[in-house]
């Protein structure tokens, strides 16, 4: 409906203008003539006023009633359904406002409108004074910026374009290129101090005085901008404190001391954590909700007497919340009660979640790494896994950094081959001496170390021995390596220790060289052997591969500066470094007991180098080097990168292929040395345990199991390392070699006492009794063994396995008669005519009937008879006439005469 006259209105309505005019009057509306306009609002009040003088109340209550029905199944109590209709009825009442309420609200619309728009036309004043404010001050700002910059400008103002355009003229054509201005040089003399005049003087003054107002200005709107961050946050705490008190919140008064500090973040930052302690204590529950409820309501007391009471309970001990996190670091293997002593919390707690996990643990038991990992993650801590040889690497690394003045080193190359492939006898013929025929048996038995001046430089040459039984000592050589030279008889070819060879190469990654040896003999077929390396993937370079490959006689020298060559070449390719000062590091080659030096110790040193007087930590044991010998046998001061030598000073022998390394802190030492026996010792109670629970369910199983006991002596680890591996093997099923003590050094007293007791036999390998062990032997009835070739050593062993084991039973088939005919007798029954047709048939020899080939019967015969005669025996080819004791034999069945005979065994 919009504003209409008087007219329109009339015409719409189909009355006259003057009519109009009269209801206008009649509703209470001002006078109008015919063209002035009645409002939207005047045109409602004046149908209200005809629709109330025609009668027409106002109906102020509408009620809407909606019905719905629908069927519902339900069970009665005798278990029947039935339909019930249900029927929803819904009422609405809708109340009509009052007219006059309307009008009322209609008038205050009104009013309200005009309100707002007199508050706009005011608000667009007041703004575009502001603005004018504004911009007259920026005028003035601006005004001021330019007195200030001066006069001096004026003249440079001019120069401030830094290009011009030129007009250039080229073969007819005019363009125009933009140039670079020349940038002012600068002036290097010192201006003279200009006299300031009364003008100038006023300029500064009024130029100062307006940047003061302008000061103030700014201060001014700052100032009042954070009376109002003021009043806002202090209006928010109002309300807050008020949500979470039932009283109203305390007044805070501008005079506090908080409120009149830094007022924005200060009281932000103090609501805030306050904010933090109540949501904390309302949703916290049981014992500790209740705690903290007390202590929110003290706080909320507090907090009436003004803020300064958050700031009180700053003070007191908060329990902290949040849990806290350990990082818990687990060896190897850890106590139960350790770990949950790392993770502060009773050991208890710990056994409970492992027995949750379907583990039995007690407090003072020991986990594994996982298992403790699992646990301590359960926890709700971080599990830090550390190696149990941490102490060991410390000290490592304490050494690695003492290493300075890195330079080439000469390689380290391990000879290794078949038994009897040339291999000392290679190496002899490099050295120029003869190794090979001081040895016990022509067999290299320990590994030798030898460094050689060729004329390519220095090499050092690891000899280890080709039996099988070495096979350990071998792979620590490979280890020690840096290059590998297989030695294949070239008439003998490729061999299991061959093959071996090469694996262990490829498992220390150590780059293989072949020497084909014996290359004078006849029977040399090279090309055989390059066939089969070729198979086990060990391909020539001649044939495509990268394996260099010498054909060599160790007998004639042919090929062996070829040998070498490849070896230099080889570690060239490698870049050999290792740092010639610092620590001395490397491994043990071999270790021995000599009898008036000690403990003599042959070690190839990797890296620094080793001198005479250095404290040395090689396996369990450490000592200062008292003697330093090269492989000679000549005293020698120091020893450098891949160098071997022998040393003194060590309490005991340390395992051949242990690292050592020099230290300076003896106490580490000693804690490293005594960590390694613990942890020695533990493995060894844990093989022996494993033994022992083997050897009884062996016995269980079987119940005959028998034992060779063997003490062992030798002279060097090794021989002793290789020996018992060797004897290891050699246990079967029925016998077990069970080697009750072994070691280094002469047989003594008490290993002949041990022997005794423990009815072992005693073994010396290149080791003999002493006299008091010879005495005590002697009068034990007790036979010591000695032995200086391993193959002796072993072969003993086994006889005496085999003297060990009981003999087996076999049965043998002396003879077979074939029933032809079956007379009545009423001595015997069934008597039966036979022939024998196998054999010979013994009157007491246990028998068997078959029919049909199948065992039927097992027993005796109760006679044998030839032509009425009883005999004991009858021949092949021949008839007899015999009974069964128990048994009835048929015609056609077969009688077998056997006997069980006793056969003795051999390992
Ligand atoms: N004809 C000939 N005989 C050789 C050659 N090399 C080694 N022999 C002989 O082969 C035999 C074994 O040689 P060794 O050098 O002892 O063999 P090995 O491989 O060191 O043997 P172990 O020490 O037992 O591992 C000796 O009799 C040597 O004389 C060769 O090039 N030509």
């Amino acid at each position: 409906m919009a504003d209409k006259t008087v007219k329109e209105l009339a015409d719409m309505v189909g009355k006259t203008a003057s009519a109009v005019k009269q209801q206008l009057v009649d509703a209470g509306l001002p006078a109008r003539a015919e063209d002035d306009l009645v409002t939207e609002l005047e045109q409602e009040k004046l149908v209200t006023y005809l629709k109330q003088s025609h009668g027409q109340q106002d109906k102020r209550r509408i009620s809407l009633k909606s019905k719905t029905t629908s069927t519902a199944r339900v069970t009665g109590s005798s278990g029947k359904s039935k339909s019930v209709n249900v029927e929803v009825r819904k009422k609405k009442v809708f109340e009509k406002p009052d007219p006059e309420k309307m009008a009322e609200e209609l008038a205050a619309r009104e009013q309200a409108m005009i309100e707002s728009q007199e508050r706009a036309a005011k608000d667009a004043e007041e703004r575009a004074a502001t603005k004018k404010k504004s911009e007259e001050r920026q005028a003035a700002t601006l005004a001021a910026m330019r007195a200030s910059l001066g006069s001096s400008k004026k003249s440079d103002d001019k120069n401030d374009d830094i290009s011009t355009s030129v007009v250039v003229k080229k073969g007819g054509k005019t363009t125009i290129e933009v140039k670079p201005k020349e940038q002012p040089k600068k002036k290097v003399a010192a201006t003279k101090p200009k006299v300031e005049t009364a003008a100038e003087r006023k300029a500064r003054e009024v130029r100062e005085k307006e940047e003061n107002r302008l000061r103030e200005i700014e201060t001014e709107t700052r100032r009042v901008q954070a009376e109002e961050a003021q009043k806002r946050t202090l209006e928010q705490m109002r309300k807050m404190a008020g949500k979470y008190t039932d009283q109203p919140a305390a007044e805070v008064r501008k005079d506090e001391p908080l409120a009149e500090g830094l007022v924005g973040d200060a009281l932000e930052e103090s609501f805030e954590k306050e904010r933090r302690e109540i949501k904390r204590g309302a949703s916290s529950t049981g014992a500790r909700g209740r705690r903290r409820k007390n202590q929110d309501e003290r706080e909320i007391k507090n907090r009436k007497n003004g803020l300064r009471s958050t700031q009180a309970s700053q003070h007191k001990f908060e329990k902290p919340v949040e849990k806290i996190v350990y990082d818990v670091e687990i060896s190897e293997q850890i106590t139960v009660a350790d770990l949950a002593q790392r993770m502060a919390v009773k050991a208890r707690e710990v056994t409970k979640l492992l027995m949750k996990m379907g583990e039995m643990a007690r407090e003072s038991d020991t986990i594994d790494q996982a298992t403790a990992s699992l646990i301590v993650e359960e926890m709700g801590h971080n599990p830090v896994p550390v190696s149990d040889t941490k102490v060991e690497d410390d000290l490592q690394s304490a050494v690695n950094e003492r290493s300075s003045n890195v330079q080439t080193r000469p390689p380290v190359v391990t000879i290794m081959g078949h038994v009897d492939h040339g291999k000392t006898s290679l190496l002899d013929k490099i050295r120029e001496t003869k190794v090979a025929n001081g040895e016990a048996g022509g067999i290299t038995q320990h590994i030798g170390a030898y460094h050689v001046k060729t004329g390519r430089g220095v090499i050092t040459f690891l000899d280890t021995p080709g039996h099988a039984a070495f096979s350990a000592m071998r792979s620590r050589g490979a280890q020690a390596t840096d290059i590998v030279v297989l030695v294949v008889a070239a008439d003998d070819g490729m061999m299991p220790q061959t093959e071996e060879a090469i694996d262990h190469a490829r498992a220390a990654g150590t780059p293989l060289i072949v020497a084909i040896n014996k290359m004078d003999k006849p029977g040399a077929d090279p090309d055989r052997v390059l066939n089969e390396l070729t198979a086990k993937e060990v391909v020539s370079e001649e044939w495509g591969g990268d394996t260099p490959m010498a054909r060599i006689s160790a007998k004639t020298g042919e090929g062996i500066d070829e040998l070498l060559e490849y070896i230099s070449i080889q570690a060239e390719l490698m870049e050999l470094e290792a740092p010639l000062d610092g620590a001395a590091q490397g491994v043990v080659i071999e270790s021995r007991l000599e009898k008036g030096r000690g403990p003599v110790v042959s070690v190839l040193v990797k890296k620094g180098t080793l001198k005479q007087g250095d404290l040395v930590l090689a396996g369990e044991h450490y000592g200062k080097v008292r003697a330093m010998t090269d492989e000679h046998g000549q005293r020698i001061q120091s020893a450098g990168p891949s160098i071997p030598v022998e040393i003194l000073g060590l309490p005991e022998t340390p395992a051949a292929g242990s690292e050592f390394l020099v230290v300076t802190d003896e106490k580490k030492a000693r804690e490293v040395a005594d960590f390694r026996t613990n942890r020695e010792r533990e493995r060894q109670l844990e093989r022996q345990n494993a033994m022992r629970l083997e050897s009884m369910f062996d016995q269980m199983e079987q119940g005959n199991v028998s034992f060779l006991n063997i003490v062992l002596k030798t002279d060097v680890r090794g021989s002793l390392e290789a020996l018992l591996s060797a004897l290891n093997e050699l246990s079967t099923d029925e016998v077990k070699v069970r080697v009750i003590s072994s070691g280094v050094g002469p047989i003594s007293e008490s290993d002949v006492t041990l022997a005794e007791s423990s009815e072992a036999v005693l073994l010396g390998f290149n080791v003999r009794a002493d006299a008091t062990a010879r005495r005590k032997a002697d009068a034990a009835n007790m036979d010591i063994r000695y032995y200086s070739v391993i193959y002796g050593l072993i072969d003993d062993v086994k006889a005496a396995m085999s003297g060990m084991l009981a003999p087996e039973h076999r049965e043998k088939i002396l003879g077979v008669a074939d029933v032809r005919e079956v007379f009545r007798s009423s001595k015997f029954g069934a008597a039966a005519g036979c022939m024998v047709v196998e054999g010979t048939i013994y009157r007491n020899k246990p028998i068997r009937v078959l029919r049909d080939d199948q065992v039927i019967f097992t027993g005796q015969l109760q006679s044998l008879r030839r032509y009425k005669e009883d005999v004991n025996e009858v021949r092949t080819g021949m008839e007899c006439g015999l009974a069964v004791r128990g048994y009835d034999v048929e015609a056609g069945d077969k009688i077998e005469v056997f006997e069980i005979q006793e056969f003795e065994r051999t390992i």
